[in-house]
């Protein structure tokens, strides 16, 4: 079975590898949403893979450091893709987050990417 909780930020960022005249090389801003899944049995007794709230307290020291920041600033994401955020998340979340199964960030309502450790 496979659980997911949600999580929205706010954060402002610019692309520098951009080709020259690209939009994104601009300073702008996104409401990002985060969707961490994961994935294990469903233990018999709580009538759960695990507890959203723990989830959720896993995700909390990252959101800190995300939410309303300049993501450029903050090491590790000098060039803030979607790619290198779900990495970012992924390798600060997978040591305390057994059955970590994928990373989802979306930038804006149609855009975003899916990492899964590889
Ligand atoms: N593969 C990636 N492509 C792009 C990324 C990225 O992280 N990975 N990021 C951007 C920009 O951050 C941009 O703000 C978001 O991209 P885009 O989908 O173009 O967003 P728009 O809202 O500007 O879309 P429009 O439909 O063109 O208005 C760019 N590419
Ligand atoms: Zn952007």
């Amino acid at each position: 079975m496979e659980i997911f909780r949600e999580f929205t930020f706010e954060a402002a960022h610019r692309l520098p590898e951009v080709p020259e005249g690209h939009k994104c090389a601009r300073l702008h801003g996104h409401s990002y949403r985060v969707t961490v899944h994961v994935e294990g049995p469903v233990d018999p007794t709580a009538g759960w893979v695990m507890d959203f709230g723990d989830v959720k307290a896993a995700f909390k020291p990252l959101e800190e450091q995300l939410d309303h920041h300049y993501l450029n600033e903050v090491p590790g994401l000098e060039n803030p893709t979607s790619e290198n955020l779900a990495v970012w998340i992924w390798d600060r979340l997978a040591p305390g987050l057994p059955g970590l199964s994928s990373v989802t960030v979306r930038e804006t309502c149609t855009s975003g990417c899916t990492y899964r450790g590889r």
